[in-house]
């Protein structure tokens, strides 16, 4: 039967609209996929590589640091991609075989070779920084701490990447470092304020300061709220379109090593070959040869002439009178400016968060007490430290067989010494105590000056903001697809009204 005139051509023109649908459906799909697809497409990873190694008072490591070369000026891209920790002390104290100092970066330096891909290699700037070991040594016999470096260089300079030097840091420039670093990672610097303007409340992202425990030197570093008194003390820095004033000091002979030779020099009597030792737990026994005690410039202030030529220490683990005996080395009676940390030492108002890291991590994440997500208080990290010295050193054995040794014996001292620094050097106190965050890696890279470094050298840190455009490449993408899909579909739109209006003229809906 045939169908009326007015219903076939209904059905011809609901054809024709699914057939434009159909077609323009497919049409999008393909297109959305092929953007894509061709968007997507793995880019041949052009990354670019940059090794430091920290030569601290106590041990080297050397770090591997990877960016994308496109983006290098973009802020929070250089990643750590590789730590080794080499073998043996630190370089300065091969003063007594200066040419086994350079030797002794073999193994590592070999792993770096691994790491950086070959056709990287030559590219690579390779720096290494040597810290308070070497400033000590520099200072008792420059011509040794010479050669101790020259036997560096020159095991250095045989690798198949781009040398840059070996040399001894300052205090300054370590305390400098160690916070550009932290606050590289934790994406301080990319504030721009400009759009902040509109919201005077929100305050842009205030920089942490920096506290690095060493063996031989700590650092603090922080932008201060009130001026800066003393100039040694006082750096600037314009970074990524802001200027900051810096507030650092570098106190050698106060990393944890060199102020527990301080406390030896300041307690061992001149006849007695026993020294009972309250910072080391009940039965615990240590020889300290003290013949070369004092040749050491941190020790040198307590000269006495000792009848002996070891000295047993014996721990009694008594955390108050430890603290009696670390509270000496701080001199708090002199001060000529506004207001001093410790030794006459200009310290502006503690301000703002703190990430505190290198040995001030190692020791508070052993006693558990560098958890960020259950924060312990100054009172609580008190009793935790002398409830640790007061135990026995036998049960602290056991309970930890595979802690190094010369860590172990020292926890109940350097405890008491890292809480003595912050509370009494730097004035922190109960509430300011929940500022610091004791932190060993930030984003998987280590914290400390290493990064800061080396970014800097390499000038990866612009003055002023990057260039950059108003949308991300991604955000310009998604853009796009979803304005085309809008577009196909407001005109699908439009061209399903007139033709409907057409359909309704022609009477065939
Ligand atoms: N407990 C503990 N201490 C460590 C570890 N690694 C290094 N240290 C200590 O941390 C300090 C690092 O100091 P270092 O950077 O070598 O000296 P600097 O030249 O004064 O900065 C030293 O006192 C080391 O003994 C570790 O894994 N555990
Ligand atoms: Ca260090």
């Amino acid at each position: 039967m045939e169908q009326p005139r007015g219903t076939k051509q209904k059905k011809s023109c609901q054809k024709n609209v699914f057939i434009i649908l159909g077609f323009l459906f497919i049409l999008a799909i393909i297109t959305i996929i092929t953007v894509a697809i061709i968007q997507n497409k793995p880019l041949e990873k052009n990354v670019k590589y940059g090794i430091v190694l920290d030569a601290g008072s106590s041990h080297t490591n050397l770090y591997i640091y990877e960016w994308p070369a496109e983006k290098e000026n973009d802020t929070g891209v250089v990643k750590q991609v590789d730590m080794c920790k080499v073998d043996g002390p630190g370089i300065s104290s091969y003063y007594k075989e200066p040419e086994k100092a350079g030797l002794s970066l073999k193994k590592c330096m070999d792993e770096a070779k691994g790491v950086v891909p070959e056709n990287r290699q030559r590219e690579t700037p390779l720096y290494l920084g040597a810290t308070a070991g070497m400033r000590l040594l520099s200072m008792v016999n420059p011509g040794l701490s010479d050669q101790v470096l020259s036997s560096v260089e020159n095991n250095l300079e045989l690798y198949p990447f781009d040398y840059q030097g070996a040399r001894i840091i300052t205090g300054q420039e370590e305390g400098a470092y160690g916070w550009i670093t932290i606050n590289y990672l934790l994406g301080k610097f990319v504030q721009d304020e400009s759009w902040l303007s509109f919201f005077p409340g929100l305050k842009g992202s205030e920089t942490f300061g920096a506290l690095d425990l060493g063996g031989a030197s700590t650092q603090i570093t922080f932008v201060p709220e009130n001026d800066i008194e003393s100039p040694d003390n006082s750096l600037h820095f314009r970074l990524y379109g802001r200027s900051y004033n810096v507030y650092t000091h570098s106190f050698l002979c106060y990393g944890k090593d060199q102020a527990l030779q301080q406390l030896f020099a300041s307690n061992i009597k001149p006849t007695d070959t026993i020294l009972q030792d309250p910072c080391f737990n009940v039965g615990y026994t240590r020889n300290v040869n003290v013949t070369g005690l004092y040749k050491n410039h941190c020790t040198a202030a307590y000269r006495k002439s000792l009848n002996v030529t070891n000295v047993q220490v014996i721990g009694t683990g008594n955390h108050d009178q430890c603290l009696q005996n670390v509270l000496e080395i701080f001199n708090r009676s002199q001060c000529t400016y506004s207001r001093c940390s410790f030794n006459g030492v200009f310290q502006p108002h503690l301000q703002g968060d703190f990430g505190a890291f290198s040995a001030f991590f190692f020791v508070m994440d052993f006693l558990k007490l560098a958890d960020i997500k259950n924060p312990k208080s100054l009172e609580d990290a008190k009793e935790t430290v002398r409830k640790f010295c007061s135990r026995p050193w036998q049960e602290v054995k056991v309970e930890f067989p595979k802690t190094k040794e010369k860590y172990l014996s020292e926890y109940c001292f350097s405890g008491t010494y890292i809480l003595s620094l912050l509370e009494v050097g730097y004035g922190f106190n109960s509430t300011s105590w929940d500022s610091i965050r004791f932190v060993g890696k930030i984003s998987g890279s280590d914290a400390g000056w290493t990064l800061g470094y080396m970014l800097n050298l390499t000038n990866m840190i612009p003055a002023e903001l990057p260039p950059s455009r108003p949308l991300s490449h991604e955000g310009y993408v998604a853009l796009m697809v979803v304005s085309s899909l809008v577009l196909v579909a407001v005109l699908l739109i439009i061209w399903l009204s007139c033709c409907k209006e057409k359909c309704l003229e022609k009477g065939i809906i």
